[in-house]
């Protein structure tokens, strides 16, 4: 029997306008996953389709093996956390966490004890009697997850929750949930447009794209080997090379465009004719020097150089491709490139993956 939740078949339409499209997979139990995808690509819709507060047009959610239709949001083993927290603010912290047990109808004495439990977990022992205004934003997002979390949920649907918060205080809180979720062992269920915050935390990762989920995998795969040129092009920086394939077998393909030719990994299996677009990553250019230019070679123009510290960031042009970025380590010598410079530029076929022309992620 499957555990987890199961999404078999799953369409969401309002409408005539449809949010998912046959979304299929299965998230494991006890897995953090996250949908990641450009805002409206139906990321919202899946979540709350799992809590309940809407149902698909088509298809099956299970939990735990349990078909969901027709059963409430709060018949459900899910709790939702939402970017804005609604946690109340003339309540005491413990108050807040234990308020779904006393719906339920806890006494006090194990109310307090629980909260007492999760504000430990959170890493807030001892402050239960705090007003919830006296907290930092960060405190206040853990309180919300202990909230959500006092009536043991099996499946914790996460909402954007860090997306308030200031930059430092959202990476810290990347490393804080995920260790919450090791701790407590459930699935976590999370979604996001920001592709940094679904790599670091997830064990896996759907990507989204107008209502269609493009590709699951775990972070590595989702960078490494991108299946769509939409997923090569949301996740990371990726500079793509548009062309035809001339020459293919199951492990390269070579596109020809107004550079010539360029060689990348071919697993789509590309054939001969395929429109098709490479690409290859900053990092995974470097600048040629002498006169004998490799394979995969490529001339540019030097438009722009911008310094950040641990690697440079050049912006190229050349012919055919407007913008081209490649990403130096500084190895603590000057680049002594500028503005106008002529430079060629080359890659290894192996860090290079040419994929079925499709559409890109907006800039
Ligand atoms: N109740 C509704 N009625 C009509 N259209 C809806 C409804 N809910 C969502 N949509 C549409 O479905 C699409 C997906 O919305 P959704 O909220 O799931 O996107 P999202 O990926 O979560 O985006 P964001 O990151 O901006 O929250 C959007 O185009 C939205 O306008």
């Amino acid at each position: 029997m499957s555990s987890g939740v199961d999404l078999e078949h799953v369409s969401i339409r309002f409408g005539n306008f449809t949010a998912v499209d046959d979304a299929n997979l299965s998230i494991r139990k006890g897995e953090f996953f996250s949908f990641l995808g450009p805002s409206g690509c139906g990321k919202t819709t899946i979540l709350r389709a799992i809590s309940g507060f809407n149902e698909p047009t088509e298809g099956v959610i299970r939990i735990n093996g349990a078909d969901m239709r027709g059963i409430g949001p709060n018949k459900r083993p899910t709790a939702l956390i939402f970017q804005n927290l609604a946690l109340f603010p003339l309540m005491s912290v413990a108050e807040n966490i234990a308020f779904g047990l006393e719906v339920e109808g806890v006494k006090y004495a194990e109310r307090r004890r629980r909260a007492e439990e999760l504000l430990n977990l959170i890493a807030l022992p001892g402050q239960g009697d705090k007003m919830v205004s006296e907290l930092s934003g960060g405190q206040k997002q853990r309180v919300a997850i202990a909230r959500a979390l006092a009536v043991e949920p099996q499946v914790l649907l996460l909402d954007e929750p860090l997306s308030a918060l200031d930059l430092k205080l959202r990476q810290h809180m990347r490393s804080e949930l995920r260790n919450i979720q090791q701790r407590v062992g459930i699935t976590f269920i999370y979604i996001t447009h920001d592709q940094g915050e679904a790599l670091t935390m997830s064990d896996r990762v759907a990507v989204m794209s107008a209502g269609v989920i493009q590709q699951v995998g775990d972070g590595t795969s989702i960078y490494n080997n991108p299946q769509t040129a939409f997923v090569a092009s949301f996740v990371g920086e990726n500079n793509p090379f548009f062309g035809k394939v001339i020459q293919a077998d199951n492990q390269y393909a070579q596109i020809k465009n107004k550079f010539g030719t360029l060689r990348g990994r071919n697993t789509q299996g590309l054939q001969e004719g395929d429109a098709a677009i490479l690409f290859v990553r900053p990092e995974s250019l470097s600048l040629v020097e002498g006169t004998n230019p490799p394979e995969n070679s490529i001339e540019s123009t030097v438009l722009s150089e911008e310094f950040e510290g641990h690697s440079i960031h050049i912006h190229l042009e050349g012919e055919g491709s407007k913008h081209i970025a490649l990403s130096l380590s500084n190895d603590g010598v000057d680049t002594n490139m500028h503005v106008g410079d002529k430079v060629t530029i080359c890659f290894d076929p192996d860090r290079a993956i040419v994929l079925p022309e499709g559409e890109l992620a907006d800039e």
